[in-house]
């Protein structure tokens, strides 16, 4: 079967974008591999579904798949691709777009310059609804990985992420460390791994080793768990700028347990494509 399909990217953390609210197709996991493969694919981090909501106060729903075919809760960039998408495509004219994750809802906000603010709901804090195996509440954890210590904050963005501070994040231990603590038996369903360099307190450099996709070049979820843990941490103010390898996000967090975290971001289409799967 002919699907079509469009190819995305936020700050380089790319997409196959694919319309079902006009076209009706079923992904197997390992045909979500095989389309994600860079060599005998189409190559992306992650696939992004575009569905009718099943809540009517929503617009659409968002569904999303790791390059190695696993469904996944939420993704910032791809959430900022699809409100581009939705209306590149003409399925919705409004600026403000609700849609509904896999385990809450996103609201998207298109500005005139084409950036997307993503209202990313509240992060959760607390060791089990990351989830992450710990006796109570902490900023900072101690996580034994292969005879070192290691000093790490979780939090879920709707999906869970640990946050390292270190000194710089070029020689940052990301390809090593990064898949020891996305298995590490503390993350029962596995997490995203931030290495965050503190610039200032509005400033950081955050590289990011996703779950299921390795390291990207830039991780919106990521980036606001970021800026969450050096909230908690007590090193970073309400507005901060990450700059990833693949450019930059502006995140906000309040700091109140009910508050939203906001990131604003570019999104871009890098072309149209039809494929037989
Ligand atoms: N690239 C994303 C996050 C995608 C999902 C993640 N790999 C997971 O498994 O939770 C983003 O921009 O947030």
């Amino acid at each position: 079967m002919l699907v079509r399909f469009t190819k995305m990217h936020g700050l380089g953390n790319d997409f196959m974008v694919v319309d079902l609210v006009t076209q009706r197709i079923r992904l197997s996991e390992d045909k979500v591999r095989k389309l994600a493969d860079r060599h005998l694919g189409i190559g992306f981090d992650q696939l992004l579904l575009v569905e009718p909501p099943t809540n009517p106060e929503m617009d659409f729903r968002y569904r999303i798949y790791n390059a190695d075919g696993s469904e996944v809760e939420h993704c910032g960039n791809g959430a900022r691709c699809f409100a581009r998408f939705v209306r590149d495509k003409r399925l919705t004219n409004k600026d403000v777009i609700a849609v509904e994750t896999a385990n809450g809802k996103a609201i998207l906000t298109i500005f005139p310059d084409n950036q997307v603010e993503v209202d990313m709901g509240a992060p959760e804090l607390l060791p089990k609804a990351v989830p992450f195996v710990a006796q109570e509440q902490s900023a900072v954890y101690s996580v034994d990985v292969e005879s070192q210590h290691v000093d790490i904050s979780v939090v879920s963005m709707g999906n869970p992420h640990g946050v390292l501070v270190i000194d710089d994040t070029d020689s940052a231990p990301v390809e090593t460390l990064g898949p020891l603590l996305e298995a590490h038996t503390r993350f029962p369903a596995k997490a995203n791994i931030g290495f965050m360099q503190i610039l200032s307190s509005t400033e950081v450099k955050l590289r990011v080793y996703e779950r299921g996709a390795g390291e990207t070049m830039a991780c919106g979820t990521g980036a606001c768990a970021a800026v969450v843990a050096g909230r908690l941490r007590g090193i970073l103010d309400e507005n901060v700028k990450v700059h990833l390898p693949g450019g930059d996000l502006q995140v906000s967090w309040k700091g109140g347990e009910k508050d939203s975290v906001m990131m604003t971001g570019p999104a871009a289409t890098v072309f149209e494509g039809q494929v037989f799967i």
